[in-house]
């Protein structure tokens, strides 16, 4: 088996995640430390700029009515926006970016040596997500993705091999190049009772259903925590909703709500993938801005469980559980909502022993050796690949 250390650095911003996993891509051995570097508020800052510039002036973000315009007309914007390879600010928000992976790959390290007595084979690094426009149905064009990070520079730093490059061979193949954490999850919960539903609650949402014969149907859900921090961040001075309490003390507005819940993302039927800032428009012609901040927060929060329920019509057959990973599981009134909207029980990952904080940048671990032994990443079932697909690259070897 391979020692891994995956990192993830997900759609919230909030810093880089690292687990070191032992795996031979297929089965897990040892589960070792794990741990959260936060980034500092100015590299958050400028990284949600990032985002902003790379969009451009005519961000293909969802409207209600443009999916299904997409799909009809097989056209939307393909311009990367105001920022391409080689600008000096994208430059140094990777720098600072790589630099702050390399932080945490040598603080693993140390933690693992001194709990485990082991070393590092190879690392994980998924980078930072700054645009992702797969192709739609109907779509001429390809797709693209855009994951920002030095690979080759983290490689010298680290003294490893790195793999990198996960998303973009399944998306050049047609496929939407997310999620790619399924195949990860169908590891997990191999002795789980099927059928089973993983979702990750980040800035955006995701699930896998997991058949009892293993088959996997995976898609993103959609906005879960990246509006909410938005909105957070705008009306109450603080980077997200914490443990809460905005929402909670505020009331979903039936009418954006209505409005929002007509959106064409919601009943197109997989597979389909997001990107962080999708809906920012759809949300802004629902009239969620006029909203108090208490009810903001509750609308916003009620559209991500409904979300989550539009996706459990997506399924082959109802969950017997949903198993909820990502930092959305310490929102209470997301927990609640989905209790509420849900008809299967609710529950942490925790109760199946997992890490509900590090499951992503485990399977970043495992996603390396898997591209490592030349393993599948993607499946038309997860990504809507053509067929199973290997993915990754490698530097360092
Ligand atoms: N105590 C809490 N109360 C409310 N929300 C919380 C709490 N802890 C975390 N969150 C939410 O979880 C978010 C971080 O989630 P997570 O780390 O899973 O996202 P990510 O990995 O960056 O995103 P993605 O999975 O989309 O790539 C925070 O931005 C916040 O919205
Ligand atoms: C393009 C991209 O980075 N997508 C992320 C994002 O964050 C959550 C959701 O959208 C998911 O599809 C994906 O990440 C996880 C790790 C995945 O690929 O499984």
């Amino acid at each position: 088996m391979l020692r891994t250390i995956g990192l993830m650095s997900g759609t919230s911003l909030d810093g880089v995640d690292a687990a070191w996993v032992e795996t031979d891509g297929e089965a897990i051995g040892r589960m070792g430390p794990v741990l959260t570097l936060p980034y500092e508020p100015a590299l958050r800052r400028d990284l949600r700029r990032l985002l902003d510039l790379v969009a451009g002036a005519q961000p293909r973000d969802m409207a209600a009515g443009a999916h299904s315009r997409d799909v009809a007309a097989g056209a939307h914007s393909r311009d990367a926006g105001e920022i391409a390879e080689g600008d000096p600010f994208l430059a140094d928000c990777v720098r600072r970016l790589t630099a702050r992976h390399a932080e945490a790959v040598a603080t693993l390290r140390a933690e693992v040596a001194r709990v485990l007595g082991e070393a590092t084979d190879l690392v994980g690094f998924h980078g930072q997500t700054i645009l992702h426009r797969p192709a739609r149905p109907g779509d001429a064009a390809p797709g693209r993705t855009w994951q920002v990070g030095d690979a080759a520079w983290l490689s010298r730093a680290t003294g490893l091999p790195v793999a990198h490059d996960f998303r973009s061979a399944d998306v050049a193949a047609g496929g939407q190049g997310a999620p790619l954490v399924p195949v990860v999850h169908a590891v997990l919960a191999a002795s789980l009772p099927k059928p089973l539903a993983v979702l990750n609650l980040g800035g955006v949402g995701n699930v896998t259903w997991i058949g009892p014969d293993g088959a996997l149907v995976a898609f993103d859900t959609g906005p879960a925590n990246g509006p909410l921090d938005d909105w957070a961040r705008k009306h109450a001075q603080t980077d997200y909703d914490r443990d809460g309490l905005l929402a909670l003390a505020g009331q979903p507005d039936g009418a954006v709500l209505g409005r929002l819940m007509a959106h064409p993302y919601l009943a197109a039927p997989p597979p389909k993938s997001l990107d962080r800032l999708d809906f920012d428009r759809a949300l802004r012609e629902a009239g969620a801005q006029a909203l108090s901040p208490q009810d903001g927060a509750a609308t916003l929060v009620a559209f991500a469980a409904v979300c989550v329920a539009a996706a459990g019509r997506h399924f082959p057959d109802p969950p017997l559980q949903w198993l909820v990973a990502g930092g959305g599981r310490r929102n209470p009134a997301m927990m609640r909502a989905l209790a509420g909207t849900l008809e299967a029980p609710v529950r942490p990952v925790e109760v199946a022993g997992w890490n509900g904080d590090a499951l992503e940048a485990q399977a970043f671990g495992v996603l390396a050796a898997r591209c490592w032994h030349g393993l599948p990443l993607t499946f038309p079932g997860t990504t809507g690949a053509p067929r199973p697909l290997g993915g990754g690259r490698i530097v360092g070897r």
